[in-house]
């Protein structure tokens, strides 16, 4: 649209994952450092002499309001499919899940972040997740479908 100018906030999390009957490497339990970046796009505030003024949104609002929709719950937790045999174990010491219910690609990862962002009623416009430094999965806001990511068609979620 017209007017409209994106801008974006750069987030870092730390998580586990296990990608159950990968052919390689990653079918260990294993972790990464994840690199999230959030692009939201709108029309710059022409409030006069507001907080606000000439912001699309304030940098520290997007902070708190992805660290509160996803940043914090994946933080520093095993990201869970359900079906990783170290899960019960995680579950019965008390250590942090993440039980997403969907198998933890990045690609399903980025997909879920911009459809809990959506629901959160920020303007989303993409999320981009690197999952190491040479790997990243992006997905555009206006691709997920109204009734969710395509792992919803194969997978719950939020069923912690
Ligand atoms: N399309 C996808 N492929 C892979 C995913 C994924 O989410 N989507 N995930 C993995 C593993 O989780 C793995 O941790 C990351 O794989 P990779 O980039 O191969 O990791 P490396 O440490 O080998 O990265 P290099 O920079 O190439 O050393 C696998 N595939
Ligand atoms: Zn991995």
């Amino acid at each position: 649209m017209r007017g409209e100018v994106a801008v974006c906030k750069i987030f870092t999390f730390d998580a586990a994952h296990q990608l159950i009957g990968h052919k390689g490497k990653c079918s260990n339990l294993h972790g990464h450092t994840y690199r999230l970046e959030v692009v939201l796009k709108g029309v710059p505030s022409a409030l006069e002499g507001q907080s606000d003024e000439g912001f699309v949104i304030d940098f520290s609002d997007i902070k708190a309001a992805v660290q509160e929709a996803v940043v914090g719950r994946l933080d520093h937790a095993f990201l869970a499919m359900g079906n990783e045999p170290v899960l019960e174990t995680l579950k019965a010491t008390g250590s942090k899940v993440a039980m997403l219910s969907f198998r933890t690609t990045a690609e399903n990862l980025s997909a879920y972040i911009a459809y809990e962002l959506k629901q959160a009623a920020l303007p989303v416009y993409s999320v981009k997740l690197w999952e190491t430094p040479t790997s990243w999965a992006e997905v555009l806001a206006a691709d997920i479908p109204e009734e969710g990511p395509a792992y919803r068609l194969y997978g719950g979620c939020d069923d912690e």
